[in-house]
């Protein structure tokens, strides 16, 4: 399939409707999938309220002062939760650190890493986690979606997920300074393929991620309201042999809106440390033979998390 612009997909009808309806959704999904990495989703379910708390959230936590954000700063890729302060990070690492802040937190395993909680913000704990669930509730079902488009059962991602390994990340773009001037391949994220199996992400109206195509043009991935934006990750890439990519993508500064603030929030789905992951059996073919031996998810996401800081 190809089409010029990223597709947009209505999923209530996977929420709400029967074999039919869902089946053509799970098929919009797997072309998306395959001819671009990136689909816009309306209709996920995700109440508007709890998008609008998460992002004011955001704001009140980054608003803090520097000290405050100092003290629950990142530390290691196994924990993986804190923050992580403008320029520390580099996506794409031929290119300057990226002009943006960021802060991970995840759901709690029983004697696994613990979240930080900034001690300025009492609400910003329960909000967070009211929204985490949110969001795990809407991943499972965009995971069933992808189960259905593979001829897997039903909750074969799902249950590949049942330990919630995910990250939820919450970023900040700081306006750049009057008279700034980016450095060259100076970016507010530089280009990167996420490493996980898909992700959810939020963005405000300031504009500025931009999704490779298979041309190698950056096309720009315009806020659509109402809508999030599904990605798929490396690990699915290597999870389907291919028919899902793994599309890189950055965040540029837009002229008209670099003296301004951009937020956004990605929920990075991983699947158990433990599930392996192995070539679908759908995914492979005389024309496409498995590409890959089998990995354990914690295995893969640990390399890449490592060439990253
Ligand atoms: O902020 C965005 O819109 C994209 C961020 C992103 O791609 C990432 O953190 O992996
Ligand atoms: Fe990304």
């Amino acid at each position: 399939m190809t089409t010029d612009s990223i597709p947009v997909i209505d999923f209530s009808p996977f929420i709400n409707g029967d074999t039919a309806a869902r089946a053509a959704v799970a098929q919009q999904m797997r072309q998306a999938s395959s001819a671009w990495g990136f689909f816009y989703l309306s209709g996920c379910g995700m109440p508007a309220d709890q998008l609008a708390e998460a992002f004011a959230a955001s704001k009140a936590f980054f608003a803090l002062p520097d000290d405050d954000k100092q003290a629950i700063a990142w530390q290691n890729a196994e924990s993986n939760r804190g923050y992580v302060g403008v320029r520390r990070e580099r996506l794409d690492d031929s290119k300057p650190g990226d002009l943006k802040e960021a802060f991970n937190l995840a759901p709690e395993q029983p004697g696994g890493p613990r979240n930080l909680w900034p001690a300025a913000l009492p609400t910003f704990q329960p909000e967070m986690e009211h929204f985490m669930a949110a969001c795990i509730a809407t991943a499972d079902r965009v995971l069933e979606a992808f189960a259905l488009a593979l001829e897997q059962p039903d909750d074969f991602f799902v249950t590949a997920h049942n330990r919630h390994h995910h990250t939820l990340r919450l970023l900040h773009y700081p306006p750049l300074p009057e008279g700034y001037t980016p450095q060259d391949g100076e970016n507010r994220a530089g280009a990167h393929t996420d490493y996980g199996s898909i992700t959810l992400l939020f963005q405000d109206d300031a504009g500025g991620l931009e999704v490779r195509t298979r041309a190698g043009e950056w096309l720009a991935a315009t806020p659509i309201p109402g809508t999030v934006v599904v990605n798929t990750g490396d690990l699915m890439h290597r999870w389907t042999n291919h028919v899902f990519c793994s599309t890189p993508h950055r965040v540029n500064v837009p002229p008209q809106a670099q003296h301004r603030d951009r937020f956004s929030i990605a929920f990075f789905c991983h699947p158990n440390k433990d599930a392996e992951i192995a070539c679908i059996d759908t995914c492979a073919s005389a024309d496409n033979p498995a590409r890959y031996a089998p990995i354990s998810a914690g295995d893969h996401l640990l390399q890449r998390l490592n060439a990253t800081y």
